[in-house]
């Protein structure tokens, strides 16, 4: 038998509190990690990971894609959010709805109800791969949070404030967490470490993270 998401949220591991608004749920798709796994993989099939360069033209260590309305690219032509591939102009696939309705109960579960994602960036990172100190502000609506999960490869995340100069801790994220940030911290900075070798018994060598945001919508909690 199937549970409705809606008739029987996930619960938790465990919720902790990061900092003002921002929980960390550990552990929270673990339950259904081969779902997840099957959706990125869709999505993957359809528009394949691609490398990037910074708008000054360095080459990002990260590999993206994307499914959802909006897609964040990067190139000479600066950060931003693009309905289609720009290597090819092809549309973003659309969000399955398993990793949407995923999204929405995360958020609801971190205090924020009333989520509609419209973008989810996929990244992969290598060992070796980071990304460096950044805020998430292309976003049209910074009230909407950001939901962020991991799969495959732990790694060490960096947790700021909302000051580039403000102390920054450092946390491990493993396969299955989700991190939701919003509210007060919703512009905190944050970043990846350099992954470290390993190989993950579903995915290998590599991390997936999936960025959940509010690209062109509004956010209205009720
Ligand atoms: O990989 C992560 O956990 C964070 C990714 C991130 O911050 C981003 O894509 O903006
Ligand atoms: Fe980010």
């Amino acid at each position: 038998m199937t549970a409705s998401l809606f008739d029987d949220p996930p619960q938790p591991v465990e919720r902790m509190a990061i900092d003002d608004g921002a929980w960390l749920l550990r552990g929270w798709a673990l339950e259904q990690q081969t779902q997840w796994i099957a959706a990125v993989q869709q999505v993957l099939a359809l528009q394949p990971l691609r490398a990037s360069c910074t708008p000054s033209g360095k080459p990002m260590s990260v590999r993206m894609s994307n499914c959802g309305a909006y897609g964040w690219v990067t190139d000479a032509a600066g950060y931003r959010y693009s309905a289609t591939n720009p290597d090819t102009g092809v549309a973003w696939p659309a969000m399955p709805d398993f990793l949407r309705d995923q999204a929405v109960a995360a958020a609801a579960a971190a205090g924020y109800p009333g989520y509609a994602p419209d973008v989810c960036l996929v990244n992969q990172y290598l060992p070796g791969a980071r990304m460096g100190l950044h805020r998430d502000a292309d976003e049209q609506d910074w009230a909407a949070p950001i939901v962020s999960v991991s799969l495959g490869l732990p790694c060490r995340f960096q947790w700021g404030g909302l000051e580039r100069s403000s102390p920054v801790r450092r946390f491990t994220l493993l396969h299955g967490d989700v991190l939701v940030w919003g509210g007060a911290t919703r512009m905190a900075y944050h970043g990846v470490l350099p992954l470290q070798d390993g190989a993950h018994p579903l995915l290998g060598p590599r991390r997936w993270n999936l960025t959940f945001r509010m690209a062109r919508s509004h956010y209205r909690p009720q």
